[in-house]
């Protein structure tokens, strides 16, 4: 029996007449079935948000208690997050844990920063003619958050976008993606049990060119936060006008080893960092520029570590490798590295598929202008670039339309600091790869990779405005 869920709108449980049906990633078999929004719903869960932004006002306090109680009780029903990401992401069982144990965090950190959301002094009194004033700002909520957000996460970055928009005294709708939307329907019920006024959260599931298209038209809407592919980021930004916009999109991620680099350990990194969660990751490690001189070694190396990778059924806690998101994304995989191959690539390791699974690839002999190389693969595939001189790879790492996060592995300060200063990324980790996020920093990218900082912090910032108050004192 599969499990059912409805839409959560204006704190109450909604039927539709339309469902999804949401398969296991895995066995393929319907694991639940969700009420599926259309125009309507969508037009109640923000004119429910919308109402309740100006009808509930809670204190800094009130929203740090209920995030916090949010956390908590993620902690507390921590297995059937997890497996309920295993079920429909398909992600093996121990990084849907460490997805759980993140999200705990990131609605922890939610909670602590709407205790510090505050403005700052402002010396106007330095200006000629304005002696007698004074001046500060605050830091106001922007009304109704629309919150659009990928399968790949279907947890970590719902909180990252629900957590901060809450936490700035915002109201959200949230759209998760229709191939894994009932993680984020659990999450509306934690939200429901640690007291959340009505209408502040709703979460509609449906298609994104049907209801997605429907929430970048409407004005009610202030600010739009979407974590996605950058082709759906690109209309966004053509539908949503002079609105607020967070994009967090995609990457190729490089990785330099550098011939200073500690081989072991960075050909450890990278095959856990290219392959967690079948590459579906944004910052997948995907593009490896290696240095001619330790080629041959960081190989026999990264080979290695691949054989001790399991691959296989997410359910069980040793898997390292599970399914991709679907057969046909699977086999876009076996196609751009068959078309890779036909222009010359070489496949070292990998290379097949069983349905929905595609087994660690690295690819040699791979041309710049190749699909597996210039644009975002999002699979279990990697290629290994040997360089000889560190600008020309500089150049080459660039030469992406992408630049969400890089790596490079050395032991030299002077070249780590070189490239970290010439790399356009919006982060950098010096000896260990592109793969590497806690929930407390700032991330987002630049280029292709979108614009605007995600971290409760930070994403409080982009979620509420700057205003100035002027005080006009008497002498
Ligand atoms: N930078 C980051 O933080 C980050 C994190 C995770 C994933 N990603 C990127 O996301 C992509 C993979 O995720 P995906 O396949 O779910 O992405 P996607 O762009 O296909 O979908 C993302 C969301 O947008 C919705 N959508 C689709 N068409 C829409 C439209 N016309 N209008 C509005 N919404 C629409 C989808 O239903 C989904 O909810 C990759 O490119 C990956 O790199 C980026
Ligand atoms: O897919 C991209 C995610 O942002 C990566 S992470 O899990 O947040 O590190």
């Amino acid at each position: 029996m599969s499990e059912q869920f409805d839409l959560f709108i204006n704190g109450n449980w909604v039927s539709a007449d339309e469902t999804i049906e949401v398969l296991n990633k895995y066995t393929q078999d319907i694991y639940a079935t969700v009420s599926k929004a259309g125009e309507k719903e969508v037009d109640q869960a923000i004119d429910s948000a919308e109402k309740a932004y100006k009808s509930t006002k809670l204190s800094a306090y009130e929203r740090y208690k209920i995030l916090k109680q949010v956390s908590e009780l993620l902690q507390e029903n921590k297995e059937e997050f997890a497996n309920s990401i295993v079920k429909e992401a398909g992600k093996p069982l121990k990084q849907a844990r460490t997805e759980v144990d993140r999200a705990t965090q990131t609605f922890e950190l939610s909670a602590e920063e709407a205790k510090r959301i505050s403005g700052h002094g402002v010396p106007v009194e330095a200006a000629p003619g304005s002696e007698n004033r004074m001046a500060f700002t605050i830091r106001v909520p922007v009304g109704v958050v629309g919150a659009i957000s990928p399968f790949n996460f279907p947890l970590n970055l719902v909180a990252h976008k629900i957590g901060p928009a809450i936490a700035a005294g915002n109201a959200v709708v949230l759209k998760p993606a229709s191939a894994t939307p009932t993680t984020a329907l659990r999450m509306a019920r934690l939200f429901q049990e640690a007291g959340l006024p009505a209408g502040l959260l709703n979460v509609v599931a449906g298609s994104g060119s049907v209801i997605g298209k429907q929430m970048q038209q409407d004005k009610r809407i202030s600010v739009y936060t979407f974590t996605g592919s950058a082709e759906v980021g690109l209309k966004l930004k053509q539908n949503t006008g002079l609105n607020k916009l967070i994009l967090e999109l995609g990457n190729n991620s490089p990785v330099i080893v550098d011939k200073e680099a500690d081989i072991e350990k960075a050909a450890a990194n990278v095959a856990q960092k290219s392959f967690a969660f079948a590459g579906q990751v944004c910052i997948s490690v995907q593009r490896v520029y290696v240095h001619e001189s330790i080629q041959d070694s960081f190989q026999q190396k990264l080979l290695q570590a691949i054989k001790e990778l399991n691959v296989g059924d997410p359910n069980d806690k040793n898997t390292d490798v599970g399914p991709m998101i679907s057969e046909d994304e699977a086999k876009r995989a076996e196609d751009w590295v068959n078309e890779a191959v036909e222009n010359g690539a070489k496949v070292v390791v990998g290379g097949k598929r069983e349905g929905t699974v595609y087994y660690p690839t690295v690819l040699t002999d791979v041309q710049k202008d190749m699909r597996v190389v210039c644009d975002e693969i999002f699979a279990p595939v990697l290629c290994t670039i040997p360089f000889h001189d560190i600008d020309t790879c500089i150049e080459d790492v660039n030469e992406s339309p992408y630049g969400l996060q890089g790596g490079i592995f050395t032991k030299n300060l002077d070249t780590a600091f070189y490239v970290a200063k010439r790399v356009e990324v919006g982060g950098m980790m010096i000896n260990d790869s592109s793969q590497y996020r806690v929930d407390l920093m700032p991330y987002g990218g630049v280029k292709n990779s979108g614009w605007g900082k995600e971290g409760p912090k930070y994403s409080i910032e982009e979620m509420t405005e700057e205003r100035l108050i002027v005080l006009n004192l008497e002498e």
